[in-house]
């Protein structure tokens, strides 16, 4: 065998467990057909916050406007495109100076399983005991006539010049992110989307208000539509038709239907492991039905979000078990957030399920409005909690600017069940949010 285990793909679903088993001696590689370090690094996470910086301080100024301050300032967006090369392109590089630093050989080029135990890159054989399935997805497009048309969330985070308007189509993570962005960079934006409502899985009312703080500032959306066909003009604009009947001028379109596991080409049919249409089917131990071949990240088929936190714990994961561990993968719970402006986040239980259970309470927090003081003006914080009779936290929904910072500090809460006297018990840093929100939380607990 040329090694112990090759992970293909080098996203946070492979190299944080390909470190550690190289540093317990095993013999590693990576194989990678892009960027090295995936999504998130490259055309994901790290760059959207990035090119989001700008935009979330136009809108805290908001809450100033006509108490302090008047004007907003405009962003130079060729300015800021520069900066993003200047600090994401490198960290690529980065990775794999430390990978192999860590002695892990960087294969190039797309891999391809000739059997259980073998994959062919480049037409080049390489053999291991283990191989871990670590692709990834890819944007979904659109089957629709004009479909060479549309733009994807890569192409956005390239993009040298802001559109002067853009259709998203869609309402979910990527498109509510980005259309806050391009409207705080000058652009006119449309948001079709056929579902009734915006960011599924969010609680729907705190989705609304950010819907409803969008439409204020001037950003449009459709909903109950669905794109029919895109047409380029001979003015170089495009036409959006929905099946509604409905018809969008615009400079861009962009495509934010979701994402497709990448499974294609990898050969999985001849060698027998098992997939569905939203990724590889694995068990309980992350085993695809092959036992030696593994899978981890987004291109798993499962329930839980697909996030860089959950790629990496599964990366971490399949560590343990390759050095030993016969424990089941047990995941904690997992906080998300939409970098919406303002923004949004969810962890454990929501509002809409424990309303269909006896055993679960729901209260609301404002403590944006109730301690404006403290809260930088930000009157839209603020947070639902999920109480279960035993008075322990088991889930809470969040809006404002600082619900991304709050969220990390209820997630041992809820992971260790803390109880009243547990967050009491503690002196948290003041004025802060996280330090308004907590003991709060403490009066609803045991
Ligand atoms: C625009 C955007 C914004 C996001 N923002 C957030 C965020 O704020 N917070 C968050 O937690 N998550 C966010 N995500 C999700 C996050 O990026 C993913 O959950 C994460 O990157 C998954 O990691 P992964 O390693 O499973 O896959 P990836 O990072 O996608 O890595 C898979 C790698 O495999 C390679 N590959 C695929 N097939 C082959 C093959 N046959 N041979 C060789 N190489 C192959 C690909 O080129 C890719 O580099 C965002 C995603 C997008 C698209
Ligand atoms: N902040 C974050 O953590 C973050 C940010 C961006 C992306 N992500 C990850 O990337 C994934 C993909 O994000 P996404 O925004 O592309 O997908 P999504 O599933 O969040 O949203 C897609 C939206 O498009 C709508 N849609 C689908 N087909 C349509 C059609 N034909 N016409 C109109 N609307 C249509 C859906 O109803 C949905 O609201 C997320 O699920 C998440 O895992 C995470």
């Amino acid at each position: 065998m040329n090694y112990d285990v090759i992970f293909i793909g080098s996203g946070h679903a492979a190299w944080h467990g390909a470190q550690t088993l190289s540093r317990a001696g095993r013999k590693i590689a990576l194989v990678e057909e892009n960027k090295i370090a995936g999504t998130c690094t490259n055309f994901g996470c790290n760059a959207k916050i990035l090119l989001d910086g700008p935009a979330e301080m136009t809108h805290h100024l908001h809450h100033y406007h006509g108490v302090g301050i008047n004007d907003t300032p405009d962003i130079i967006w060729p300015e800021l495109m520069a900066y993003k090369h200047e600090v994401i392109d490198p960290l690529s590089k980065g990775l794999e100076q430390m990978l192999s630093v860590d002695g892990i050989d960087i294969i190039a080029g797309h891999a391809k399983f000739r059997d259980s135990n073998s994959i062919t890159v480049n037409e080049e054989i390489y053999t291991a005991e283990t191989f871990v399935i670590a692709t990834g997805q890819q944007p979904a497009v659109l089957p629709i006539s004009g479909s060479e048309f549309l733009h994807n969330s890569t192409d956005f985070l390239d993009l040298p010049e802001m559109p002067k308007s853009i259709a998203f189509i869609g309402a979910g993570y990527i498109a509510m992110e980005f259309a806050s962005i391009a409207h705080a960079a000058g652009s006119d934006v449309t948001l079709i989307e056929y579902g009734d409502h915006a960011l599924k899985g969010f609680d729907m009312k705190y989705a609304q208000e950010v819907v409803d703080d969008m439409t204020q500032k001037g950003i449009h959306f459709s909903f109950n539509h669905s794109v029919s066909k895109v047409t380029r003009l001979e003015n170089e604009q495009y036409q959006v038709d929905t099946v509604q009947g409905d018809k969008y001028l615009v400079d861009y379109v962009m495509d934010t239907t979701g994402r497709v596991p990448n499974i294609e080409a990898l050969g999985l049919d001849e060698i027998n492991v098992k997939y569905d249409h939203q990724g590889v089917l694995v068990n309980d131990h992350l085993q695809t039905s092959i036992t030696n071949i593994y899978a981890s990240g987004d291109v798993i088929s499962k329930s839980i979000a697909r996030l860089t936190p959950t790629a990496t714990f599964e990366s971490n994961y399949i560590a343990s078990v390759l050095l030993g561990s016969k424990e089941s993968i047990s995941y904690p719970v997992v906080p998300t957030i939409a970098f919406t402006l303002p923004r949004v986040a969810q962890v454990g239980v929501t509002a809409a399920e424990a309303n269909t259970d006896d055993d679960l309470k729901v209260h609301e927090i404002p403590y944006g409005k109730l301690m404006r003081f403290q809260t930088l003006n930000d009157v839209t914080a603020k947070i639902k909690i999920v109480v279960n009779k035993d008075k322990q936290l088991v889930g809470a929904s969040l809006i404002g600017d600082f619900a991304p910072e709050v969220i990390n500090a209820l997630v041992p809460i809820i992971n260790h069940k803390y109880t009243s006297n547990d967050i009491k018990s503690q002196i948290f840093a003041f004025p802060t949010h996280s330090g308004i929100v907590l003991p709060l939380i403490a009066n609803y607990l045991a």
